[in-house]
């Protein structure tokens, strides 16, 4: 059976890591959430204000394990929950903007994927870090409904957020992500779009799950 990778790219809440993990499951794949990666050099960069960002990533150690989704060490801490948190979520499109950051992580992320059998989501999967992945999905939803996920997901968390900030954030992030000078968030050219809108995870699942059978034979 063929050896591949599958790039999910997409807005903020559109349900990327949510099928991925459950993809990545599904196949025995490797799940690689890249946006925790960025989120977990925010946390860094608040922490340490003064260091440039060409220290910072090379003094920096980030791990990620695989254990039911995927867990964020720094420096040997685990701050897979904390990563989530309004500041780090306030601060990310800055960080994820920085040139030194983008060749570090990329960079990173091209030796996860080189010997295939990774699901990977994030903004520039399927542009710019894995540009020859055999399956690319581009995930969308309509900012509301996005918003209303969001707002779940931060009340599971005990993150305190409105339905009316969440579709501001949102809209306000997805900019940053779609107009920042170095690898913007936009649709791979053979990358497939799926809006989840009114979709359930289920079903979205199966979807790519279809799709990937066919790269697989
Ligand atoms: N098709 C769907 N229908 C309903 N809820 C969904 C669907 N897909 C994902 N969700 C829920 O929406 C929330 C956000 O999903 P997820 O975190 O996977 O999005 P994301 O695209 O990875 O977001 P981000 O890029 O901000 O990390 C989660 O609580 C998830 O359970
Ligand atoms: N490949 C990526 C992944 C993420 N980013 C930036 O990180 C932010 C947080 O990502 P989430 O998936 O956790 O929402 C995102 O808004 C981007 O600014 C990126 O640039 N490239």
């Amino acid at each position: 059976m063929n050896k591949i990778n599958i790039a999910i790219d997409g807005p903020a809440a559109a349900g990327k890591s949510t099928i991925a993990k459950r993809v990545a499951e599904a196949l025995r794949m490797v799940y690689v959430d890249t946006g925790a990666m960025y989120r977990a050099i925010t946390l860094a960069h608040l922490n340490n204000q003064e260091t440039s960002f060409k220290e910072l990533v090379g003094q920096l150690e980030l791990r990620l394990i695989n254990d039911d989704g995927q867990r964020v060490l720094l420096n040997g801490e685990d701050i897979t929950d904390r990563i989530r948190e309004n500041d780090i979520t306030e601060n990310v499109s800055f960080v994820a903007s920085q040139q030194e950051v983008r060749e570090f992580l990329v960079q990173l992320q091209q030796l996860m994927t080189r010997d295939k059998g990774v699901v990977m989501d994030g903004r520039d999967i399927g542009t710019t870090v894995i540009p020859d992945a055999e399956l690319k999905i581009y995930m969308i939803a309509s900012v509301e409904e996005r918003a209303n996920r969001r707002l779940l997901d931060n009340a599971a968390r005990g993150i305190v957020s409105t339905y009316d900030q969440l579709v501001a954030d949102i809209s306000e992030r997805d900019h940053l992500d779609m107009t920042r000078d170095i690898s913007p968030l936009s649709k791979a050219e053979d990358a497939i779009q799926i809006d989840t809108t009114g979709l359930t995870i289920d079903k979205v699942t199966e979807r790519i799950l279809a799709l990937a059978e066919e790269k697989l034979q």
